[in-house]
């Protein structure tokens, strides 16, 4: 069953088409990656799929239900999650009341409801020790994994990364790897930007490729890297 299914969603900005009529689907329980070079349109797809920027044209359905022109509230409060390219936590506040403050407003619940989700989420992400430590003073895998907390507190059925592995070495992104596969193996459905091809590709089962705002394809990962419009346009490879 598809949980989100995207038709003829077009995005410009001024005269720039960065949304050009894409169209998928993802099913339920899957984790699809998207790759494509810089300015491609990916992050824009993002902020199309969780309402921080309005279609065009074409719609959006997640669920079977049409939430091409809901808010961002209310598409987190029907379980789009999400973390963002550039960690941006309240610097000043613990760990944990950050979290206390995606889940409280990302789920409409007191905090007395909650504070134990927090804490399993604290624990699965391995920042527990941290949660008591303003998050301005966190590493930037701590970060990272911040990120991922916050956007697993909204409790969300769909989950979107958005380059999260960036910037990591390669033992701290074999660790955020375990994390994301621990989520995904719970049943969330994950859809993942990542330039870090050898991380996207260990989670996801399939892969789609942007350019210039177009899908230009969609399928198994290998099969899908291995094409020469990808090794051309996205690896920069002539053949
Ligand atoms: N709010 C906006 N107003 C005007 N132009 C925008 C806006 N948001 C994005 N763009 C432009 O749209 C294009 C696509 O941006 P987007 O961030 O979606 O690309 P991306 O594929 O995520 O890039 P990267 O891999 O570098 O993160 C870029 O040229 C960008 O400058």
């Amino acid at each position: 069953m598809s949980i989100l299914s995207l038709k003829s969603v077009s995005k410009s900005f001024g005269a720039l088409t960065v949304t050009d009529d894409a169209s998928f689907d993802v099913l339920q329980g899957q984790a699809l990656g998207i790759i494509g070079p810089n300015g491609a349109g990916k992050s824009t797809l993002f902020n199309l799929i969780t309402g921080n920027v309005r279609a065009d044209g074409g719609s959006i359905h997640f669920e079977g239900r049409d939430v091409t022109r809901a808010s961002a509230m209310e598409r987190c409060l029907i379980g789009i999650g999400r973390s963002f390219q550039i960690p941006q936590p309240f610097e000043k506040l613990t760990v944990y009341e950050n979290l206390l403050v995606a889940a409280t407003h990302g789920r409409n619940l007191s905090e007395a409801i909650v504070r134990d989700d927090c804490a399993d989420i604290l624990e699965r992400t391995e920042l527990i020790r941290r949660a008591n430590v303003p998050a301005g003073r966190l590493s930037l895998l701590e970060r990272k994994r911040l990120e991922l907390a916050r956007a697993m507190a909204t409790q969300p059925k769909l989950l979107l990364l958005d380059e999260i592995a960036g910037g990591l070495t390669e033992g701290e992104c074999q660790a955020l790897i375990r994390t994301i596969k621990d989520i995904h193996a719970r049943g969330v459905t994950i859809i993942w930007i990542e330039h870090v091809l050898h991380a996207l590709t260990s989670v996801v089962e399939r892969l789609l490729v942007l350019d210039f705002g177009k899908v230009i394809g969609l399928g198994d990962p290998e099969e899908i890297m291995a094409s020469r419009e990808v090794q051309e346009i996205y690896l920069g490879i002539e053949v």
